[in-house]
């Protein structure tokens, strides 16, 4: 997965927390709060395991974009960027 995406992905969503874009579904979860965010992210590892039990590998693909993106919202919320992710994986390489 190249990081740019990601990096990508989350910048916008900082952008959505900024500028509160009509319609946007980030800003629907913002305004739902942290304790439901974290609700979502824990509903979407439930989706992927399920996905990855007993569907195809493209449902799988999708469960886990809506993984990565409900966890991104989440670390946002947190102030955590993905470069301090990326430097706690960097840490734990062997
Ligand atoms: N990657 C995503 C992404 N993945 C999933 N989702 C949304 O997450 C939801 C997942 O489906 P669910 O059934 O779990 O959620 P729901 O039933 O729609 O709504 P709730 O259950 O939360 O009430 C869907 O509404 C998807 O639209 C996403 N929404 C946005 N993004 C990215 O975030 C950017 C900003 O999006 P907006 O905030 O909508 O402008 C987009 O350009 C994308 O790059």
């Amino acid at each position: 997965m190249s990081s740019n995406v990601l990096d990508t992905l989350y910048s916008i969503i900082l952008d959505r927390i900024s500028n509160k874009k009509e319609g946007s579904y980030t800003v629907k979860l913002l305004e739902k709060g942290k304790p439901y965010i974290a609700r979502k992210v824990g509903e979407e590892a439930t989706e992927v395991i399920v996905a990855s039990l007993s569907e195809g590998r493209e449902r799988f693909i999708s469960e886990v974009a809506d993984l990565i993106y409900h966890l991104f919202v989440l670390m946002a919320v947190e102030g955590v960027k993905p470069e301090d992710v990326y430097e706690e994986l960097k840490r734990r390489m062997k």
